[in-house]
């Protein structure tokens, strides 16, 4: 029976691990764990710190910077993807504001100074175990959440559905920020769907589309005959949003005049109609969406402070796609067989060079920018039911021959520098203009191996990409010894 009872309680008990290289460090701290019912392990590197946590089944990691094998604050992430998704504590031993500042940008809890009181490392212990005693239970009773049409698995977009979740049980105002094409509308859309006011209208209003002289009107209403023209008292945006949400979209470009208006309305959710005399109110939940910097519009008088504070209770960032790790090939396989649908055609295939090179691409517009790419490459690719890079745009397949490019010329540069250091010793350098000519012919010779490789000596292909004429493109093979 007593054994039992061990076992029990040895399973319950939360287990944190130390990586740090002084012993005496976990000395102190073990006695003081142990006090606290957990069970603390120790290791002294890196190295066999992450073998641990990928192997045990860690609450908490305390890490520390300085580690004979390397820097703590480098394996924050993966310690994270460990299956038991341990929590990281840095503790360091001189603190400093970039170290902090890297160390919660990579998803630490606390970042403390070992030469204080051992109190605050085991302060910070407790907090964060009853984190996880809160996460754990919550996740016990799991809030079913629709995230139809949403693609990605990403870590860094997984994160941002915790947030729709935790956005979508209550009434907080919401900012999404993020690039363009990021998807801030389809996750504003998420978040009402999955509230409690998802029989009532999400009512969308473009606030770069706001017309300055009817802004007032289109949100609040008018009564009648206060234009001419008027002939009926209208409803604005915001009555109709009642019991619903409205979605601010492109926030930042809403003319400061309205702003000031708008914020007292965010206060105490009331309004007047144009040429009303009695005020109305109206129950919207407010999300916004931007792509611009507000803080930096708010440092240049351009957005007002206290509507950026009103506005980001909880405050979204989606990721740019170049982000997201695999997730621009998911979106591939969800949008090719809709969009051959919607164009009437049978499905196509992709082969490994097409994804290759979208995952290259750094895809400034995002998911709307892939959207738009997929369905030119369907259309080059006419019949043809598998999708090659050819039937890529050429700047999408340019700039993924030149992120190699600069890729292998980085490595030979590399080279280049190690064998002159040898070279020195023997021989003179050359000028400046002599060495210039040389490298540029090498990356010259180089480019052109690529682009042959991958048009499969194509010349029109060749043609195209490279931008070069016919001429001068023959006149640069046979200069380079290289044929078609
Ligand atoms: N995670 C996603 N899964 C599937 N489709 C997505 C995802 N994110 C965005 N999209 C699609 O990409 C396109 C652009 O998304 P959306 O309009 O929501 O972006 P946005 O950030 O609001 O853009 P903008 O800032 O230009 O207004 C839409 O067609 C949308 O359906």
């Amino acid at each position: 029976m007593k054994k039992m009872e061990r076992y029990n309680l040895s399973a319950i008990m939360n287990k944190i691990l130390l990586i740090d290289d002084d012993k005496s460090v976990y000395d102190t701290l073990c006695v003081l764990i142990y006090r606290m019912g957990c069970h603390a392990e120790w290791k002294s590197t890196l190295f066999d710190g992450l073998q641990a946590v990928s192997q045990g089944n860690y609450d908490v990691v305390l890490l520390d910077v300085q580690l004979p094998d390397g820097c703590g604050l480098d394996i924050v992430s993966k310690i994270q993807q460990a299956p038991s998704s341990p929590e990281v504590i840095i503790m360091t031993g001189f603190g400093e504001l970039d170290g902090a500042e890297m160390a919660f940008n990579n998803g630490a809890w606390d970042y403390i100074q070992k030469t204080g009181s051992p109190q605050r490392i085991m302060l910070s212990l407790k907090r964060v175990l009853e984190y996880r005693k809160e996460k754990t239970q919550s996740r016990q009773t799991p809030v079913a959440l629709n995230l139809e049409g949403l693609i990605g698995e990403s870590r860094s977009l997984k994160a941002c559905y915790d947030q729709l979740a935790n956005a979508a049980t209550g009434d907080a105002n919401v900012l999404i920020s993020g690039e363009t094409g990021t998807g801030k509308e389809i996750f504003a859309r998420a978040i009402h769907e999955n509230s409690r006011r998802s029989h009532k209208s999400l009512v969308i209003v473009d606030c770069a589309a706001l017309p300055e002289t009817l802004v007032e009107s289109l949100l609040f209403g008018h009564e009648k005959g206060v234009y001419t023209g008027a002939d009926k008292a209208r409803d604005g945006l915001i009555s109709q949003a009642d019991g619903g949400t409205l979605f601010l979209d492109e926030v930042g470009e809403m003319p400061l005049t309205i702003q000031k208006v708008f914020l007292r309305v965010l206060q105490e959710r009331k309004y007047r109609p144009v040429g009303g005399r009695t005020e109305c109110s109206s129950n919207f939940r407010l999300i916004a969406a931007t792509n611009c910097d507000l803080d930096q519009m708010v440092a240049r008088g351009e957005f007002r402070n206290d509507m950026l504070y009103r506005l980001r209770t909880i405050n979204i960032t989606l990721p740019p796609l170049r982000k997201r790790d695999n997730d621009a090939i998911l979106l591939t396989t969800h949008y090719l067989p809709k969009i051959c649908e919607r164009l009437g055609i049978d499905n196509k295939g992709f082969s490994p060079c097409f994804t290759d090179n979208l995952k290259q691409y750094s895809w400034p517009g995002n998911i709307r920018e892939l959207i738009n790419v997929l369905e030119t490459a369907i259309s080059n690719a006419g019949p043809e039911p598998t999708l090659y890079s050819r039937h890529l745009p050429p700047n999408i397949r340019l700039s993924s021959i030149r992120e190699v490019l600069k890729r292998t010329i980085n490595a030979e540069t590399w080279k280049e520098t190690e064998s002159s250091k040898n070279e020195i010793s023997d021989s003179q350098l050359s000028t400046f203009k002599v060495f210039r000519k040389k490298a540029s012919l090498k990356a010259e010779k180089k480019y052109l191996q690529m682009l042959l490789d991958d048009t499969q000596h194509n010349l029109e292909k060749a043609l195209e990409i490279s931008g070069l004429s016919r001429s001068r493109f023959y006149e640069l093979l046979k200069h380079h010894e290289l044929s078609l």
